[in-house]
């Protein structure tokens, strides 16, 4: 009798082993060309169609049913994504981001069935201070995914750098375009560093129900 595993064919994938590898022994993992270059010039293109047609909001702390704005927190604001009515670039982005998810599933029981993404803008000046990725009224959050859509001339000089705080260093990352940063929501403080170039992203979590 074949039984129900054996029935769906499992491809181990490299780029997705590594990903879960880092996860697991460091909490966090960046990939540096997950999405390529005409995927980020397609999304990019969408994101700024999106704030030209002032869809955009000023972002806010807490989640939908506990929202407070506060700049002084952080400063960019955002759009979200709602997967039912895509364009074709976030389609494929969508594509991507449930390929790992059902391998995730898979492979590491984590139980992931929701997902949130929005896209984020940083003006000039802006930030956001060090925090988690969790709520106090809501832990469903469980990886934290941020993709850069910056241009391709973007510099180091241009700051809002991602800083995780690891137990004993400071990892500061760099929001070229193209990389993944992807780290566990309820475990990694981080911060976004002033930016003095618009810095362009989407942020996401791959949730429990
Ligand atoms: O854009 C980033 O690098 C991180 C954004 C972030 O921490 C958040 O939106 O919660
Ligand atoms: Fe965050």
């Amino acid at each position: 009798m074949s039984s129900l595993f054996e029935a769906i064919p499992f491809v181990e994938n490299t780029l997705y082993e590594s990903i879960i590898s880092d996860i697991s022994t460091q909490k966090y993992s960046i990939i540096d060309n997950f999405f390529t270059t005409e995927e980020v010039l397609a999304l990019r293109d969408s994101l700024l169609l999106k704030y030209e047609e002032d869809a955009f909001k000023k972002s806010a702390i807490g989640n939908k049913d506990n929202e407070v704005v506060k700049k002084a927190v952080r400063g960019d604001i955002i759009l979200w994504i709602d997967e039912r009515s895509c364009n074709a670039a976030e389609e494929l982005f969508f594509a991507k981001i449930n390929d790992l998810k059902d391998y995730l599933n898979r492979t590491c029981f984590l139980g992931i069935n929701q997902k949130e993404f929005h896209y984020a803008i940083y003006p000039k000046d802006t930030y956001y201070k060090r925090h988690l990725d969790t709520f106090q009224n809501d832990d469903r959050r469980k990886l934290s995914f941020v993709c850069y859509l910056n241009n391709e001339d973007w510099k180091p000089e241009n700051g809002g750098e991602l800083v995780l705080y690891l137990n004993s260093e400071e990892k500061a990352i760099y929001p070229f375009p193209g990389k993944v940063v992807i780290f566990e929501s309820q475990v990694l403080e981080h911060e976004v560093k002033p930016v003095n170039t618009p810095r362009l992203s989407i942020t996401g979590w791959l949730k429990t129900r």
